[in-house]
């Protein structure tokens, strides 16, 4: 892939960045201010160099217009803090706002656009929507600069388009993400282990059929447990099921027993109430879920199956929490899964978590980040590379 030195001397030039802040809030409150930490080589190193830097990136999902809730401005704030320079903050994407923000900076001054997903064109499925936008973005810098890997997997207009449109590169996490996975996606030492959660189920269900001739292994928690429990005929009460793929989940359980692929599934639920931190709450079996509850974490019995399945892997890839582990009821199967994973790293294995909450996860929860040996910004886009396809914003930067 191309590096930012193929860009030359930067001194004076405009450089848009497109960075992954997508961050978990409390309210305007960042709980988990990882994503952003992982930005600052490139950013600094940009600044360093005399560059304008103009940086764009999502917060959430947004419908494609303004929502105050989804404003990127406590990013600007907490990023001003870690660079040691005011961050100003366009209100818009590439409107009048945005364009006086640029023309304001000075040699080394680092801004931020707002959420670049308040423009419905970003995630446009008609190419000439996103090429619109991408155009408009490509107006205000020389330079483009690729560096939010937990998006590359999203053919979107900051993340694909514009890097047509400008000399462009990847940003030292990209490149510094891409290599450290290179090694579970080539020639992973055996047992390799999956491990998936989390509640982007329909975007991560996809990924499995790849899996299933990769992994030896695959452990279901989180949000994804439904799917497959109701895949095997018992009913899941309020949880989050995706319905309409119940029948593909039936086609890969029936793949998995053809390739010879162990699919775990958790044994035991910890049902609740309703979706609430302080929800009554109890552990059931996970084929008698009771209707009226919702399963928000795996069992104490299904987190000590899990890390049993853990403990001889010497690959292990990790995406998406166990359960709800923002609310400490519910984070026991993310705390054992992170602990199995720990352990066996401490006994050889090479392990990869990745994703936003998964990350966050780890930290809430107090593990040192040195027990795994690479945590990946990217949930979605760690698993699309393990899978072995090909990701929009990588093929763009290729030299
Ligand atoms: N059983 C569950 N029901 C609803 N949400 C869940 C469940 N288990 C985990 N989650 C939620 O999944 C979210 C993370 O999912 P996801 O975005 O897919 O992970 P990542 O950001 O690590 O890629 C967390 O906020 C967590 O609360
Ligand atoms: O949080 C993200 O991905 P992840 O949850 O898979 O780690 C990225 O910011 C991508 O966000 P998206 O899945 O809304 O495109």
């Amino acid at each position: 892939m191309k590096t930012i030195d193929s860009l030359g001397d930067l001194r004076g030039k405009r450089v848009l960045v497109r960075s992954d802040f997508n961050v978990p809030l409390d309210g305007t409150t960042i709980t988990d201010d990882g994503r952003i930490r992982a930005a600052l080589p490139t950013l600094s190193r940009l600044a360093d160099a005399g560059a304008r830097v103009v940086v764009t990136a999502h917060l959430g999902r947004p419908k494609g217009s303004p929502d105050p809730q989804y404003s990127l401005a406590p990013v600007a704030a907490r990023l001003g803090e870690l660079l040691g320079q005011d961050v100003a903050l366009a209100e818009d994407v590439t409107g009048d706002s945005a364009r006086s923000v640029v023309d304001g900076l000075a040699d080394g001054q680092v801004a931020l656009l707002e959420n670049v997903r308040f423009d419905a064109r970003e995630t446009s499925k008609a190419d000439a929507e996103r090429e619109e936008l991408a155009r408009e973005l490509a107006e205000l810098a020389d330079a483009f600069v690729s560096d939010g890997f937990g998006v590359v997997h999203r053919k979107q207009a900051s993340v694909y388009d514009v890097a047509a449109l400008l000399p462009a590169a990847a940003g030292d996490l990209v490149l510094k993400e891409v290599e450290s996975l290179s090694r579970a996606t080539t020639d992973p030492e055996r047992p390799y282990a999956v491990v998936l959660g989390g509640s982007k189920v329909s975007d991560k269900l996809g990924v499995i059929e790849n899996l299933l001739t990769k992994a030896d292994r695959l452990l279901i928690g989180g949000g994804m447990v439904f799917t497959f429990l109701a895949a095997q005929g018992h009913s899941v009460g309020s949880s989050l099921l995706e319905a309409d793929q119940v029948e593909a989940v039936k086609g890969y359980l029936a793949q998995a027993e053809q390739n010879g692929v162990e699919i775990v599934l958790p044994t035991d639920i910890v049902a609740a109430d309703s979706f609430a931190a302080d929800a009554p709450h109890r552990t059931v079996p996970a084929d008698a879920i009771p209707d009226g509850t919702m399963g928000l974490d795996i069992g104490p019995e299904s987190g000590a199956l899990f890390a049993g399945k853990l403990a001889d892997a010497k690959t292990i890839a990790w995406n998406g929490p166990m359960g709800v582990f923002e609310f400490d009821a519910f984070a026991a199967g993310t705390r054992a899964v992170a602990q199995g994973i720990v352990d066996a790293t401490a006994a050889g294995a090479f392990s990869i978590v990745g994703g936003g909450d998964s990350a966050a996860a780890v930290r809430a929860l107090g593990f040192d980040e040195a027990g795994f040996s690479h945590i990946s910004t990217g949930g979605g886009a760690s698993l699309e590379l393990l899978e072995g396809k090909e990701l929009p914003g990588l093929a763009v930067l290729e030299d």
